[in-house]
């Protein structure tokens, strides 16, 4: 274990009911850095960003965060972490029947006693950072697509979050949207020294703008690496996802052999 490590899955396994969905998973999020998770449909990304956020627990193995064992956590501690914690995701829609501003005060008013005051310059202060101040009046219905992930960015980062779990950010955005969104996640990664984990499809801009890689396979991990090392990978498999092929040696539908991290041609586990 690197001695930055923030978030660390230590041989997770874990099944919905008696169908097994991650075995023996293990992988690292270095303080600060931002790390991308690819794979298959319905490999289980989504299932280990809830793990990290403590919303489903591991049968086997540890996640721990800051040190802390999320699986050992009292309500008290998790309802703490979940409070350090920022989501955007595909379908967190902002509340329609709130104005933008009160879209972005929410979190403010739920875990804080802040006076009105400090709290409209705080949500000026976000939606600032996401280059939409003088949105606060507009309700969600009078927001692009690209406006409305922008203002659901600024709502996650309200309280300042130490870990920002992205799930499909980019999805159903136009390009410059999606361009200027993945912009964003990067600029405000490195400003506030958030860890962040983002489950996505898009290759090619994820391999702009995050530091590490792991693509999960099989419920393991199936390969891990730079963007550079993914990039100028020789595997098939991993070119398969770079390219964004529909057709290709990788079979998701089927469980990962031994030989897939080898396969892969970068770093990987050998299971
Ligand atoms: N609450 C649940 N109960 C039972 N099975 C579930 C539950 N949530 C997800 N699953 C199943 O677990 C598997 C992994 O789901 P998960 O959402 O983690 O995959 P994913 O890699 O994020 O998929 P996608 O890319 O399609 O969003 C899927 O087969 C899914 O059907």
């Amino acid at each position: 274990m690197s001695s930055d490590s923030f978030i660390e899955l230590k041989n997770v396994s874990f099944a919905y009911g008696d169908r097994p969905i991650l075995q023996d998973i293990s992988l690292t999020i270095a303080r600060g850095k931002l790390v991308a998770i690819m794979g298959g449909s319905g490999s289980g990304k989504t299932t280990l960003l809830r793990l990290i956020s403590g919303q489903v627990l591991a049968q086997k193995g540890q996640v721990l965060v800051n040190g802390q064992d999320v699986g050992r956590m009292s309500s008290r501690d998790l309802y703490q972490h979940r409070r350090r914690m920022g989501m955007l995701f595909q379908f967190g829609a902002l509340f329609t029947d709130l104005s933008v501003f009160d879209n972005v005060a929410f979190p403010i008013r739920e875990h804080t006693r802040l006076p009105e005051s400090l709290i409209r310059d705080l949500v000026l202060m976000k939606l600032n950072a996401v280059g939409l101040r003088g949105t606060e009046a507009l309700m969600p219905a009078e927001l692009s697509g690209g406006m409305a992930r922008r203002i659901a960015l600024a709502r996650a980062i309200a309280l300042d979050p130490q870990i920002m779990l992205y799930d499909e950010p980019f999805t159903g955005l136009d390009p410059i949207s999606l361009g200027t969104i993945a912009l964003l996640i990067k600029k405000l990664n490195d400003a506030l020294g958030t860890s962040a984990v983002m489950v996505t499809h898009d290759v090619h801009k994820s391999l702009e703008i995050v530091d590490h890689v792991y693509f999960v396979a099989g419920g393991k991990i199936a390969a891990e690496g730079t963007p550079d090392e993914v990039r100028h990978s020789s595997s098939p498999w991993v070119q398969q996802f770079v390219q964004g092929e529909a057709d290709g040696p990788v079979h998701f539908a089927y469980p990962a052999t031994d030989s897939l991290a080898q396969a892969f041609g970068i770093k990987g586990e050998t299971a």
